[in-house]
């Protein structure tokens, strides 16, 4: 059984209930209805990742599920707190973004913090550890990021590899319950994409629970448990990656990963 599997396997046979709960979400930017009925639900350790043709609605998903977006109806679970339309969460709101940890297509590092700085600001702000506790923290996890000689940089003085390693390593130091991935690689270099891939391979072994949205299809084929395809808003198709990617079922999920596989 490969690693995908047995992980799948493990947050099956755990019972544990879902970690993430969409139930008939829906979500307008003005006459444009950019996500339609989403039901959707990630167990706890399962690695989801989220494919789909641009503009099909993807990064709205997934933000909304730390409620970086608002939405009109339906509601969202994440670790027991839930997120009401209208942006009627409330407390949750900040219970959520406290656990969730996000890292995006652009690294978001504050330019005039150093890069130690930018990993304890919100483990000393949010969490109210002293700065030697977060700065322990921080040396910690840049060391897992393969950064650690970099620490009292600034975010300009790095490759846009190194400062996507950072951002993770930012996203973590909150102990997050869940990750989430907007198109990590999509801005960085060829050659920088695989140490990113590689940062995330990691914490994919360390059974982190995450959502990942990425054009990386190898990428998503070796670390899913499940591959969901989006398309105009609606989730269209989605199973375990060698299912979806070698027997798709919907004209559209086969449409595209024969537009996206070709190049
Ligand atoms: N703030 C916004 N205001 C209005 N329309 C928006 C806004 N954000 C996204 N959209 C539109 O919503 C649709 C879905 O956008 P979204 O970014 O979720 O797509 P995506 O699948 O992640 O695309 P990509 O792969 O290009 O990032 C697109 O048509 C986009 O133009």
């Amino acid at each position: 059984m490969n690693d995908s599997a047995n992980r799948q396997e493990t947050a099956q046979s755990s019972g544990s209930s879902p970690i993430v709960r969409l139930e008939g979400v829906n979500k307008h930017f003005g006459r444009l209805h950019v996500m339609q009925d989403i039901d959707l639900s990630v167990a706890q350790g399962e690695v989801v990742v989220i494919i789909g043709a641009s503009g099909s609605g993807k990064s709205t998903l997934i933000r909304c599920v730390n409620g970086l977006e608002p939405f009109q109806s339906g509601r969202i679970e994440v670790d027991g707190k839930t997120l009401l339309p209208n942006g009627a969460s409330g407390k949750s709101l900040q219970a959520v973004r406290t656990e969730v940890g996000m890292v995006f297509q652009q690294f978001n590092l504050f330019p005039h913090l150093s890069i130690r700085d930018n990993v304890t600001l919100a483990p000393r702000k949010v969490r109210g550890m002293t700065r030697r506790q977060a700065n322990a923290i921080a040396d910690r996890l840049l060391e897992r990021v393969g950064i650690s000689d970099q620490a009292d940089k600034h975010p300009t003085q790095l490759s846009g590899g190194q400062q996507q390693r950072v951002a993770l390593a930012r996203a973590l130091a909150m102990e997050p319950r869940l990750m989430l991935f907007d198109e990590p690689t999509s801005a960085l270099d060829p050659e920088m994409i695989g140490e990113v891939l590689d940062a995330m391979r990691e914490l994919v072994n360390d059974g982190m629970t995450m959502m990942i949205v990425t054009h990386e299809m190898g990428f998503a084929r070796e670390v899913a448990d499940r591959v969901v395809f989006v398309h105009g808003g609606q989730i269209v198709e989605q199973g375990p990656p060698d299912q979806l990617f070698d027997q798709p079922r919907h004209e559209r999920t086969q449409a595209f990963l024969s537009r996206v596989l070709k190049h």
